[in-house]
């Protein structure tokens, strides 16, 4: 009994192992060209049989840097369907911070009837081609989505129901749409299963142009214009321009330009790219940074002037001097190397070149301290459409801030702050500081004596650093008069001197001259 168990299991288990044997020899043995010819016609002989038609979404097509749209609509779509029927699934918290999305985990599977027609979804990632024992993972990893479905049906399916996943997948994407406030990753994180070029956390900044201090003329004309920009699609299309505009925001530090691009962000109700340019290698690698962003978002370069030495030829100049002077010096070559490579018209060509296109409904802003430091070719108007300067508080933007900081319309100090406001100059990030209570007890009255005061102090501050750098100008007037007088004098005297040598050489020549013709007084 026992020996015809183990017979029975012995059978199979040669059947198997034969089996495979047969199939290392078929793989090593048979010619290459051959076995991709009985390859071609199994295959053949198995969609004969096999009735069902398969269509693969990668997450990321070849030769592409974005994630493939169909992916994220699919993902979107099925996250409808995978909260209700698949076993595995992923959770993301979406829409304010509030509500938790599900979405299918991988290799996970659901199926689906649409008209009466039964399909399957199934998600997946490739195999590595290399397998390495790491729990990283690995680079050529891809995500996918498969969709099964029977041959009968292939018109409905290519036709109407994958435009209705299409469209069904975008209006959710827009319904759990929440914002984002993007930074760019290190080049290390660009690659691999996750592939993140950018990272982001969500966008909550309450700043809004209602109470943003500033001229209100000049606040309504910005959002007029910003307005106009997001709904002029057509407008774009028929001018022949891509559908993007430039801000330059510049002003003294304090006076509101990254509020201000919170207050667009939340006005427009878009998603927020902030580009740290110093930490971006090379112009290829901003390219693809900019290809990644999304369409209704804002890119933000905050203080441009610093970032980069983006000042043309000033820059060529320097460069020079400072090749020269660590010619024989390695450390400052190899501290070189690490640093950011991108160049100015590697930026304008992101700013307005062809690559410029791709993604719509987008603000570029950059913003600076010093607007005169910046290359004319960066901000001239087409690329920085708008220029806006953010300045000191005036009486105006001091009346938002104390609506927002302390609930008031009018207030008999006012009259006192309007005064001073005229004759000094305070930034709102400082007026603010001062407008916000410190104790509990203070009153708005108090915080409003506290603002008096400090803009005395300023003003007083003011007068004395004025009336120094008049007397420096002064001084440094008389200096160079004097040297100009000196200069003048030595010219003088030296003119004086040739003059004398060149009337002793002509008395020296016309006696020569005499003598040479034998005339002799
Ligand atoms: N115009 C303004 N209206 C309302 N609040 C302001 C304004 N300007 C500054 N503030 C307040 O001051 C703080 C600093 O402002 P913000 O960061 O926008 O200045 P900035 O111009 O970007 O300065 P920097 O040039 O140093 O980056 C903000 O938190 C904001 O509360
Ligand atoms: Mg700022």
């Amino acid at each position: 009994m026992m020996m015809m168990m183990g017979e029975m299991w012995a059978k199979p288990g040669s059947l198997v192992a034969g089996a495979m044997f047969l199939w290392v020899m078929f793989q090593q043995c048979m010619p290459h060209q051959f076995r991709s010819y009985i390859e071609k016609y199994s295959q053949k002989l198995v969609s004969f049989v096999y009735p069902y038609i398969q269509i693969t979404f990668q997450e990321y097509s070849e030769n592409r840097y974005r994630r493939s749209e169909a992916y994220v609509a699919i993902e979107n779509y099925l996250s409808v369907d995978a909260s209700t029927r698949a076993k595995r699934l992923k959770a993301d918290v979406i829409k304010d911070s509030q509500s938790l999305v599900l979405s299918m985990d991988e290799r996970e599977e659901v199926r689906e009837e649409f008209k009466g027609v039964k399909l399957w979804w199934a998600s997946d990632k490739t195999p590595p081609k290399m397998q390495t024992f790491s729990f990283a993972p690995a680079a050529d990893e891809k995500r996918y989505y498969k969709l099964t479905f029977h041959k009968n049906h292939r018109e409905m399916i290519v036709g109407s129901y994958l435009n209705h996943v299409m469209k069904e997948g975008k209006a959710i994407e827009v319904r759990n749409r929440q914002r984002k406030l993007f930074t760019n990753n290190s080049r290390d994180t660009w690659y691999g299963y996750k592939k993140a070029v950018w990272s982001h956390v969500a966008f909550e900044h309450p700043a809004r142009f209602e109470t943003l201090a500033m001229e209100p003329k000049k606040k309504e004309e910005i959002i007029n214009d910003l307005t106009i920009f997001s709904r002029r699609k057509e407008y774009y299309s028929k001018i022949g321009k891509a559908w993007k505009r430039g801000y330059l925001l510049y002003g003294p530090p304090g006076t509101g330009k990254s509020t201000m691009i919170a207050a667009m962000a939340n006005l427009l109700d878009y998603d927020l790219y902030d580009l740290e340019l110093t930490s971006v290698k090379d112009n290829t690698e901003l390219r693809k940074l900019l290809i990644d962003t999304r369409s209704k978002s804002i890119i933000v370069i905050e203080d441009i002037d610093c970032s980069l030495d983006l000042t043309g030829q000033r820059k060529k100049k320097k460069e020079k001097e400072e090749d020269e002077e660590s010619k024989d010096n390695s450390i400052t070559k190899k501290g070189k190397e690490d640093e950011s490579k991108v160049t100015l018209s590697g930026l304008l060509n992101v700013i307005d070149g062809l690559w410029s296109t791709c993604g719509e409904e987008r603000l570029i802003v950059f913003t600076t301290n010093y607007v005169e430091k910046l290359d004319p070719a960066l901000i001239r108007r087409g690329r920085m459409d708008k220029h806006i300067e953010l300045s000191y508080c005036c009486f105006d933007a001091f009346k938002v801030l104390a609506k927002n900081y302390l609930d008031l319309d009018s207030h008999h100090l006012f009259a006192s702050i309007r005064r001073l406001m005229e004759e000094t100059n305070m930034t709102p990030a400082d007026v603010a500081e001062y407008l916000m209570p410190k104790t509990i007890t203070d009153d708005p009255g108090t915080c409003l004596e506290n603002l008096i005061l400090a803009l005395g102090t300023a003003k007083g501050e003011a007068r004395v650093k004025a009336e120094k750098e008049a007397k420096e100008k002064e001084e440094e007037e008389k200096r160079v008069k004097a040297e100009k007088e000196a200069k003048e004098k030595e010219a003088t005297a030296g003119e004086v001197k040739e003059k004398e040598m060149s009337d002793e050489r002509v008395t020296e020549n016309g006696v020569a001259a005499v003598k040479e013709n034998g005339v002799v007084f």
